[in-house]
């Protein structure tokens, strides 16, 4: 059996081997491009009692390690894996991978390969110290047949391969972790806990080693939300690279899929039909139209009221409304003006009422009065939420219910700073206290140098908030992990634009698969996708994304593109009246920033930013 794993040594992996077998050690150590794992070789599947205390010690041994560039290695980045000799079938069980061994192979696909050939050495050479009692064993090397599978020389690269290369170490996240990355994983937060920081300092990676670190400590299920439908989809598939053994235990879903399947379960109904909820609100415009436009003649301002301020608030009564704070809210209410609001607010419910209708906040607030009149059967070991920033008070509230008290079970994670849509709050608003429990990572890893600078230059000298109302870390302190990248701009009439994007593309080092383009409206999504169209370019909204790589250029809004990241990313800005052009000049204008960041922040290595002159179309 250990011949097999042994065998792969000639691929560049490496075993180690325990000298005299010990039922409460592991049998071997085996390194390679998926990283570190912990192997026993039993007839039956150990019990959780010994795979914790295999695990422990598998974690405890390989602690300290280090990649060249000063992290750590994960203590969640150990896997175990029980090889059952006898057995046709195996099922993994949450603590470990179990494999039959005719499917002993999987352990070295290279879908699941993330590490290069130097760090896969540095923490062989590293472990060897580490693991007294085991002996590594190779096969010769001039039975060396293939070139190691997943692995490059690099002194045989080409430049163009080279910086292929380099593209893939963006993945060691599954390995390894900034020492303060790491702390924060393996934390014990008596309470709700917060993480925040700016853009790519690796909030979602350690809300993912998080989780699994979690589930190697509790039964039952866990939650991975956020406000994005297509998000949790994405970072699933990240999630069963990093814990294959954990299957389905975690749920990644978005907030109002999960509110509607709860509501669901509980036999209520929901009618939710967008059209329909612009349909009543626009009637209700019409209403009263003449008392607001004095204030503010945009009615998507009042809209956002609404959506943001009143009901993503759950406010009940006129008195709440008048004394509360509406912090990033442009237009100034006393309580007359707001009086005048409340009506619009008020047809709009009977509006919906009339029809029968939901909108997204009622779905949120049904799901909230639900959950208090009778929990869940079964609790949530743990509750991770990602994007908080833009999810609303009333969204937060149900989320707290969710999560229920205790320790760990709440984590909160998201950057003030990459809100995109209008409105604020502070966590205490929503009777979630962090006090103490805030962590703020400062180390970005995701934007290669030139990138970053670019993104830095959106970033607005107001203070930034933690979001607990105390000050955070802005873009512009981040501590940048690369060098390198590029960054180029672009600035002319709507009718160059295709030929731009065309040589955008061109020029661009990074396949159209691992490329983004990012614009601030609907409108304008059409019109690039016009583009892209006519000059046979393939693309896929982001809309249907879930982290696939198909070879096509993935397109999308600011608000799709939020937590994601992309090799290379393409930005068109019409004119200047991109984000939010309904609000009055400040909120708009702070609004465009913080999506602006949004948008140069998701590109990796390149970024191609174009402002289209004359936005009349
Ligand atoms: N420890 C790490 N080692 C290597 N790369 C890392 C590490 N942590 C994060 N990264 C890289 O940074 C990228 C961004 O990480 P992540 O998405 O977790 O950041 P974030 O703070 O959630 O970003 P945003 O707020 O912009 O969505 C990851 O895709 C990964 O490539």
């Amino acid at each position: 059996m250990l011949s097999a794993l042994v065998a792969r040594t000639a691929d560049g992996w490496h075993v180690l081997v325990r000298h005299e077998p010990h039922d409460k050690k592991a049998d071997a150590f085996l390194i390679g491009p998926s990283g570190v794992s912990a192997v026993v070789i039993c007839e039956h599947p150990p019990d959780d009692a010994t795979a914790q205390i295999l695990l422990r010690q598998a974690e405890q041994r390989c602690a300290g390690i280090r990649s060249s560039r000063g992290q750590v290695l994960a203590r969640t980045a150990v896997h175990l894996v029980a090889i059952l000799p006898g057995a046709h079938d195996a099922r993994s069980d949450g603590l470990y991978r179990a494999l039959a061994e005719k499917d002993i192979d999987k352990l070295f696909r290279r879908d699941t390969t993330h590490l290069e050939r130097r760090e896969v050495e540095g923490i062989a050479e590293q472990a060897r110290d580490r693991l007294p009692g085991y002996l590594p064993l190779r096969v010769s090397t001039t039975e060396r047949t293939a070139e190691p599978a997943g692995l490059l020389d690099v002194e045989d690269l080409t430049e163009d391969q080279l910086a292929a290369a380099q593209q893939r170490s963006f993945e060691s996240w599954m390995t390894f972790l900034h020492p303060q990355q790491q702390a924060v994983v393996t934390r014990n937060y008596n309470g709700p806990a917060r993480i925040s920081g700016p853009a790519g300092t690796g909030k979602t990676v350690v809300a993912l080693h998080r989780l699994r670190h979690l589930a190697r400590r509790s039964s039952g299920p866990l939650l991975f939300t956020t406000f994005v439908r297509t998000l949790p989809l994405v970072h699933q598939q990240s999630f069963h690279r990093l814990a294959p053994e954990l299957g389905d235990r975690v749920e990644f879903t978005n907030l109002h899929a999960w509110a509607r399947g709860f509501l669901s379960s509980r036999n209520k109904e929901v009618n939710l039909d967008s059209r329909r909820i612009t349909t009543a609100f626009s009637l209700a415009w019409t209403v009263h139209r003449e008392s607001l436009t004095d204030l503010e003649p945009t009615h998507s301002y009042w809209e956002t009221e609404i959506d943001r301020v009143i009901k993503g608030r759950g406010l009940r009564t006129l008195e709440d409304y008048v004394k509360v704070t509406r912090k990033g809210r442009g237009v100034r209410l006393d309580s007359g003006q707001r009086e005048r609001v409340w009506r619009l607010y008020q047809t709009y419910q009977h509006n919906l009422h009339d029809r029968g209708l939901h909108d997204y906040n009622d779905v949120l607030g049904m799901a909230l009065t639900e959950l208090r009149r009778e929990p869940l059967e079964t609790p949530y070991a743990a509750v991770v939420v990602d994007e908080v920033q833009d999810i609303t008070l009333l969204g937060l509230r149900m989320l707290n219910e969710l999560a229920g008290d205790g320790a760990n079970r709440l984590l909160l994670v998201g950057d003030g700073q990459q809100q995109v849509y209008s409105g604020g709050w502070r966590l205490s608003d929503a009777g979630i206290p962090v006090q103490g429990r805030g962590e703020i990572l400062r180390v970005n890893y995701r934007n290669r140098a030139k990138v970053l600078e670019f993104a830095q230059r959106f970033d607005a000298t107001n203070r930034v908030d933690d979001l607990d109302g105390a000050a955070g870390v802005a873009l512009r302190d981040v501590e940048s992990a690369n060098t390198g990248g590029t960054t180029r701009s672009w600035q002319g009439p709507e009718l160059e634009l295709p030929d731009a994007l065309s040589a955008a593309l061109r020029i661009s080092p990074v396949p159209p698969g691992q490329t983004a383009l990012i614009v601030f409206k609907q409108r304008d999504l059409d019109c690039v996708a016009s583009i892209l169209r006519k000059a046979d370019v393939p693309f896929l909204d982001l809309k249907h994304y879930q982290g696939d790589d198909d070879g096509k250029v993935k397109i999308g809004t600011v608000h799709r593109a939020k937590g994601l990241d992309f090799q290379a990313v393409l930005v068109v800005q019409f004119g200047q009246d991109d984000a939010g052009g309904e609000a009055p000049e400040d909120e708009a204008r702070e609004l465009r920033g913080r999506q602006h960041l949004v948008a140069a922040t998701r590109a990796r290595d390149f970024l191609w930013w174009g402002v289209v002159e004359s936005p009349e179309r």
